[in-house]
């Protein structure tokens, strides 16, 4: 009996054997850059307060970093600062040539101005793909930083489905940090894009269509077995602190003990997504420094002397 019921549970998508995957190989590349050229890719986070959920993903990007021999540069500021210093800070990391990126840990406190911080990054340094340029290159499907949470979301996508064309792919959730962005990357991969919200009508019908089903809402266990297709791949991007009998854990916005008897493939909380997201900010921090380099390489290479 064990066996039969065993047998039909959706396969587990491992977030953190995926995330040391890719972190190894950027690890890899780091090496071979600090060979070929001297040269260490480096970040800047900026953590406003001391909400203790931001500091331990602070601490955990800082630590990834180093491990991937890059360079984490902290800067840690009172929570009653000023917009101005905040954006003080935010030029002189623009002009640092040792930070090849810059994120800045959301939520700011309700003095400062979010989107007037975001706008002042330099898009090349943009590694959160927050910044106006980066979204509207996006959109474009032009070369853009793309957020970490989705990048990491679609890259677990590939890996379990291959190509997406043609998948109806339902994304619950309209945020600007992972709602929208997703629907857009599915849409580059030719996929049928609903982005559904609480203001949509019937949500579990709409969801029931999706061979693709990402939740991003924030709304622990929302996500109902009966609102999934069977076989369909889901992805849970929530992470929701709960407290149920004098113990704290983390719950995703899926209701994951019922979902994993019709999903085909789903991701855990934790386990899943979250560890992309923090090997996604070492993959964009590193194409952040490659930006630099290019930038700093002559315009016209071919009109440079050659050795005769
Ligand atoms: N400018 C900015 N960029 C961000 O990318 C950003 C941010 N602000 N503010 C907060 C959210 C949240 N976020 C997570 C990163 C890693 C995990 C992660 O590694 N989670 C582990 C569990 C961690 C735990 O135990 O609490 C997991 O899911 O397995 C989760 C969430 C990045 N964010």
């Amino acid at each position: 009996m064990k066996e039969e019921s065993t047998a039909r549970e959706a396969r587990l998508i491992d977030g953190r054997q995926a995330a040391s995957r890719l972190r190894a190989a950027i690890a890899a590349e780091v090496a071979q850059l600090g060979r070929d050229h001297g040269a260490v890719p480096g970040l800047a986070v900026v953590l406003v307060g001391a909400d203790p959920a931001s500091e331990v993903y602070v601490r955990a990007k800082g630590r990834a970093m180093r491990e991937a021999g890059m360079e984490s540069h902290e800067h840690r500021l009172p929570a009653d600062t000023a917009q101005e210093t905040l954006l003080a800070l935010i030029d002189r990391l623009n002009a640092d040539d040792r930070v090849h990126g810059i994120l800045v840990q959301l939520p700011l406190p309700a003095q400062i101005d979010t989107q007037a911080v975001i706008q002042a990054i330099s898009p090349d340094k943009d590694v959160d793909g927050f910044h106006v340029l980066n979204v509207g290159r996006l959109a474009l499907g032009q070369q853009a930083f793309v957020p970490c949470t989705p990048r990491g979301c679609l890259m677990l996508l590939r890996q379990v489905l291959g190509d997406l064309t043609g998948k109806e792919a339902v994304v619950i959730g309209r945020s600007d940090i992972v709602g929208k962005p997703m629907a857009q990357l599915l849409l580059g991969q030719n996929c049928t894009v609903t982005l559904a919200h609480s203001r949509t009508r019937d949500l579990p019908a709409v969801c029931r269509r999706a061979d693709i089903l990402v939740a991003a809402v924030g709304r622990p266990e929302m996500v109902r077995a009966d609102w999934i297709k069977p076989g369909a791949t889901v992805i849970d991007v929530g992470i929701n602190r709960i407290e149920r009998d004098g113990t704290s854990r983390l719950t995703g916005d899926v209701d994951f003990a019922a979902a994993r008897g019709i999903a085909g493939a789903i991701t855990p909380v934790p386990g899943g997504v979250g560890p992309m997201t923090i090997a996604c900010l070492l993959q964009n921090t590193l194409d952040a420094f490659r930006i630099s380099r290019r930038r700093a390489a002559p315009c016209h290479p071919s009109s440079e002397r050659k050795p005769s």
